[in-house]
This record gives C-alpha cells, structure tokens and sequence, in this order.
C-alpha cells in the first residue's frame, strides 16, 4: 500500500504573501496532525546540493574499513561517529546498515573527520550541507512556533541554537531479500525519531514504511511492529520528508504525531547485477539515505505548551530536560 502523505509547497511560507504564509502554516499542522510526516517542496535546499551529498556518502561508504573504524566514538557522550554494518541489534534483529554521524563540522571538538588525503573537500562540502539544513530547520521551526500560537519568549527557535543538531548518512548494503523475510536481519527497525523534526533525503532505492498508526492500539514501536500496518513512502525526488520527534509530540501535548517507521524491502525487489554474481536469489539492492535530526539545545526543559492544553485535552505529559533524555536515549539505542 502507498502513501498519502501530503505534499508542501514550502515557497509560500518563504516568499509568499501573508495569506500564502497563513495557508502553509495550517497544512503543516494538519499534516503533522493527522500523519506526523509531510513531504517537502521548494524547501530552498538545491537538489544539485543534496545530490553530490549522496556522492559524498559514497565515497566515504567506500573508504576500507580500517579507515572508517579510526572514526569511532570521541569520549564525549554525544560525540560523531561511525557504525558499521552489524554492529547494531535491535530486539534480537541484526541491523544491517552502516552510518556516519556527524555534528557541526565546523567545531572540531566534536570527533573526527576522515583524513583530508583520502577525501579531500568532504568535511567542507559536509559543512555546506549541514548549513542549508539549519537555515531550514530554523524556518520550520518559525513555521511551527506561529502555528501554535506561541509568544516569542516560547518560540521553538529560542530552543535549537543549533547545538544538538546531528546529521546521519546512512548506507544499507544489498542483502538478499531471503534474509530481510526471514526476519533474522533487518534494514532499519521499527522505531520513532526522538528530537524536533527530522529532514530525510531519500535517493533512488526504496524500503522506507511509515506505520499507520490507527491500525493499532500500540504506540511503542515494539507494539506498533507487531500490531499495526505500515505504509510504503518511495523517494520522492526533490522532496525532503520531514516528520516529528518524540520531544515535539510531547511539546505540543500529543497534538503532532510522533510516528513509528521503519526500513525494510522496497516493492520491487530487484535481480540485478548482484545477484548474477551470487547466484540466482532475489537481491535487495543497496540504499542510502542522509537524515538531519534537530534536537533542543541541551538546557532546554520541555513541557506541553499552554495553547496545546484545554479542559478536552489536558497536559499528558510533565517537564523533561531534553540532554538528559537524549543521553538516555542514545545510551538505550547504542551500549
Ligand atoms: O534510512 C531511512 O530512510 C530512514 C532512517 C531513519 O528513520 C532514522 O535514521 O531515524
Ligand atoms: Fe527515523
């Protein structure tokens, strides 16, 4: 089954009118509302840009293993770093993807970047693209703040200085489709995002699933894999998917979705070249994908905002501080 998940045109919230601005603003809501995913258009983030990024992401999937091993984790808890394929298992899965994660690359204090013999120009081109996604962000989030009615000392920009901000590329190597049915590997599992809002580029190769969330009484992603139904969301090209993290949900009090998706086999799972290589089974062919997460700066407290709470609806949730809850998340995905 395919999506519906609706399309923005984000130009008129950039540079339209104030009527344009007003139409954009509840489109938004609704989308996040009802699906907690939106694709985006005309974003300003030019699809040659986001195209020579999948280059990149190539390129440093590329490098020998040796070399992308050196990037492991800094000390810092919330440091960059690399994982490769395997070394995650999630709920007895194997997951079967290798991913560089990468903070502003223009404060060195955050990791390592690999060495600029091997791949010179990716930590500037990273740079670039790492800039464009804030200046998007920090539009969204205005988009946001004037869709909850909050007053300007409560804007979700006053929030995300930018500090917590982490960018993923993400390279899933083609494995044969037998192994993704027989559930004993699993691209991406069946998860929810857990900052603000999430930017994902998606190129070529399909497999993302979205779950339909009122197919199921769960909302743990565990309850939600078993129980619910999952919809097929194909790259849309010169789109960028964007959808909410768990802190957002808990900021606006359930009224945004926070919704569990996943990575699995695309529609059309291909015999290509691999497989005459390998023999005759089916292959899934390789996929890669670059995610922005935006998180609140590390000090913020989140609390379900006032205009999100009345007598129908009231506050579901208390205060949180959002480093302190990133760090445990981390910790529960990763150690
Ligand atoms: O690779 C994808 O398309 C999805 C990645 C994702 O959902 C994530 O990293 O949180
Ligand atoms: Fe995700």
């Amino acid at each position: 089954m395919y999506s519906n998940i609706p399309t923005i045109d984000f130009s008129r919230f950039l540079d339209g009118s104030i009527e344009d601005r007003q139409q954009t603003v509840s489109e938004v809501d609704n989308a996040l509302k009802t699906i907690g995913f939106l694709h985006l258009d005309n974003h300003g983030i030019e699809q040659e840009k986001v195209d020579t990024f999948f280059e990149w992401s190539k390129r440093f999937f590329n490098l020998s293993e040796h070399e992308k091993e050196t990037l492991c984790p800094t000390p810092q808890s919330f440091g960059q770093r690399y994982f490769g394929v395997g070394k995650e298992s999630i709920r007895g899965q194997t997951c079967m993807k290798e991913s560089f994660d990468f903070r502003n690359p223009k404060n060195n204090s955050f990791g390592s970047w690999p060495d600029e013999k091997q791949l010179p120009g990716f930590c500037d081109f990273a740079a670039d693209f790492y800039q464009a996604c804030t200046e998007l962000i920090d539009k969204l989030l205005e988009c946001l703040s004037i869709s909850l009615n909050l007053r300007p000392e409560e804007s979700l920009g006053q929030h995300h200085t930018g500090s917590m901000f982490v960018s993923s590329l993400i390279h899933y190597p083609a494995v044969p489709a037998q192994l993704i049915r027989s559930g004993k590997v699993v691209r991406n599992p069946a998860h929810s995002d857990f900052g603000t809002l999430t930017l994902l580029f998606q190129r070529n190769v399909g497999g993302l699933e979205i779950a339909d969330m009122s197919s199921t009484d769960k909302s743990s992603s565990t309850g939600v894999e078993k129980s619910g139904k999952f919809i097929y969301v194909g790259p849309k090209p010169g789109s960028i998917l964007v959808n909410v993290g768990y802190l957002l949900m808990r900021w606006t009090n359930g009224r945004w979705k926070n919704t569990v998706h996943r990575v699995s086999e695309p529609p059309h799972p291909v015999s290509n070249k691999v497989a005459q290589e390998t023999g005759d089974q089916e292959i899934i062919p390789e996929r890669y994908s670059i995610a922005f997460f935006s998180f609140p700066d590390e000090v913020t407290i989140v609390e379900p905002f006032t205009s999100c709470c009345n007598d129908q609806t009231p506050k579901r949730w208390g205060p949180i501080n959002a480093g302190q809850y990133l760090l445990k998340k981390r910790a529960d995905l990763y150690f």
